[in-house]
């Protein structure tokens, strides 16, 4: 079936993006057996940083979160869901699939993530419970998250790591730097020691671009997003 030869693409270009990745020149393996994680500093240029920037500033709503957990303050940044037509955005979403050899069709849009003062994101992963009640909306078409990338387009003055609490890696933002992991373990199941906390900002503002795969192809922006 065609649903079943689209799955077993995306599920082979996700597992073969961790090899991909190791040969990017420039870029570290967190040195750890519980996650596939990458780290590569300057991946964005500047300039193009302070343009999503702008970008994000433009058009913010509050974050959402799938599976509430009753906790109000779990994740009290902003988001933005930058625009596809935008030939930046489009370049950048470009770069990204490029650097994962992960088709475009098997990609969430791109999002921006801005944090002011006293704004985090608490522990939490970035896959979808299966058992959650909030699986048949995200998930029924296009499958589970794969891979995450972000993109930190700023360093805050104070604050504002990603804290990974398996391994106890901080993960501090840096202009351009690219944190990639894979969601999925080497059993093919959503792997817990993903989870990960994004802190407070003590002092600026932080800003993030973060891009999600999934197992399938993702169908609610089909023919608007290309490379
Ligand atoms: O802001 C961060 O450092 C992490 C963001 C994050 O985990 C997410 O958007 O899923
Ligand atoms: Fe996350």
């Amino acid at each position: 079936m065609a649903e079943n030869r689209s799955v077993d693409m995306a599920r082979s270009c996700a597992d073969q993006t961790a090899a991909r990745l190791a040969a990017v020149p420039g870029i570290r393996r967190a040195p750890t057996g519980k996650l596939e994680q990458f780290i590569l500093p300057g991946f964005l240029d500047p300039q193009s940083c302070a343009q999503l920037i702008e970008r994000i500033d433009r058009d913010v709503r509050p974050s959402t979160i799938a599976d509430p957990n009753g906790d109000e303050s779990f994740r009290t940044s902003t988001s933005c869901d930058l625009d596809h037509r935008d030939p930046l955005v489009r370049a950048v979403n470009a770069k990204l699939h490029a650097l994962t050899g992960i088709p475009i069709e098997f990609g969430e849009p791109l999002q921006g993530q801005r944090y002011e003062v006293g704004q985090e994101f608490k522990a939490h992963t970035d896959y979808f419970d299966p058992s959650g009640a909030d699986w048949e909306t995200y998930c029924a078409v296009p499958g589970q998250r794969s891979w995450t990338l972000m993109v930190y387009l700023n360093e805050p003055a104070a604050g504002g790591a990603t804290r990974f609490l398996a391994t106890g890696k901080i993960h501090q933002p840096e202009t351009g730097k690219l944190l990639a992991w894979n969601n999925i373990g080497a059993d093919g199941e959503p792997n817990s020691d993903t989870l990960h906390h994004g802190m407070k900002v003590r002092k600026g503002r932080k800003y993030i671009i973060t891009k999600w795969f999934r197992e399938r192809a993702w169908p609610w922006t089909k023919g608007e997003i290309s490379g």
